[in-house]
């Protein structure tokens, strides 16, 4: 029998992991392992799945779409071993979802597995606020390797059907329509096109990854992440402030909307472990490790 593979794609912070969670979490009875491939090497995303999951495997450094495409075979060859009901594969926001494809066609696997769909999530408000984003290489390349979109964080607005009608995408908001399990656990791929050839790369994009053996100021934590909002696509991790370290915050940066919340408790985070991402152009990896660097409490 074949396992069925569900790979879910869409920009930085659309609400991949968030949907991945929901899945893991639904109603289906099914015994599910993930592949979630982060684009720095701390593996935020495996580590907020890996309550939910059977089976989580994290690709570290890079990118499932090139750097990564042996490690992603091998993934799947261990995880087959366990013999899941299903496998969701997250692909980082910055890949091109043409090359996961390419693996899932990988002549020796695809006598294990079929697959089932390609959802890519869409941010509807990050698309209102930045329009341009439509124009994004990247961002298309995901968009046109789907069966279908899902839109997260708002509703599907007649302008937001008009900017997306040219991609010819079914789409569903799952503000509505919730998650729709019998689209992401039935075989929508039936029908798929051969993707088209190429590949777009994520070489507009640059990330840092920070971490910090202290607590945060959290007042000059801010202002850092203030000053670089307009070149800040994504950042999330895991924060301390002073004066409560004792206190272990996630942080999630996506678009236009920033949120601190509680996190489960993690001895390896002493004072901060953070991931950034943001437009090349005007993201400067060294001074923003300076800046960040002054908002840890000495002493
Ligand atoms: N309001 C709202 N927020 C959401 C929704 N889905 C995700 N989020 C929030 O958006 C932020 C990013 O969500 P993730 O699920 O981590 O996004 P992602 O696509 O996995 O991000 P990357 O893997 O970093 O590209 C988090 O703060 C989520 O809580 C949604 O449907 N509605």
């Amino acid at each position: 029998m074949l396992t069925p593979v569900v790979l879910i794609t869409g920009f930085l912070g659309a609400g991949k992991t968030t949907l991945i969670n929901d899945l893991l979490r639904g109603d289906h009875g099914l015994r599910i392992a993930a592949i979630v491939n982060d684009f720095g090497a701390i593996n935020i995303d495996a580590a907020l799945l890996r309550d939910a999951a059977d089976t989580v495997v994290g690709l570290e450094n890079g990118c499932i779409c090139c750097a990564l495409q042996g490690d992603l075979l091998r993934s799947l060859r261990l995880v087959l071993e366990r013999a899941p009901e299903l496998i969701v594969i997250e692909a980082s926001g910055a890949a091109d979802p043409r090359g996961i494809l390419e693996v899932l066609s990988d002549p020796i696997l695809i006598g294990h597995i079929r697959t089932d769909a390609v959802a890519a999530l869409v941010d509807a408000a990050d698309i209102s606020a930045r329009p341009a984003r439509l124009r994004d290489p990247l961002w298309q390349a995901q968009i046109r390797a789907a069966d279908f979109v899902l839109l997260s964080k708002g509703p599907l607005t007649p302008a937001l059907r008009a900017q997306l009608a040219p991609f010819r995408k079914p789409l569903l908001p799952l503000e509505d329509e919730g998650l729709p399990l019998a689209l992401l656990l039935g075989d929508s791929g039936a029908l798929r096109a051969p993707a088209e050839p190429g590949r777009v790369t994520a070489d507009h994009l640059q990330s840092l990854e920070w971490e910090s053996a202290l607590p945060l100021d959290p007042a000059a934590f801010s202002a850092v992440l203030h000053q670089i909002a307009p070149q800040l696509l994504r950042a999330k991790g895991w924060l301390r402030f002073a004066p409560a370290p004792q206190e272990l915050h996630l942080l999630q940066l996506a678009g236009q909307r920033a949120a601190l919340s509680p996190a489960a408790p993690r001895p390896d985070v002493a004072g901060a472990k953070l991931v950034l991402i943001g437009l090349r152009e005007g993201f400067a990896p060294d001074a923003l490790t300076r800046a960040l660097d002054q908002t840890r409490l000495i002493g």
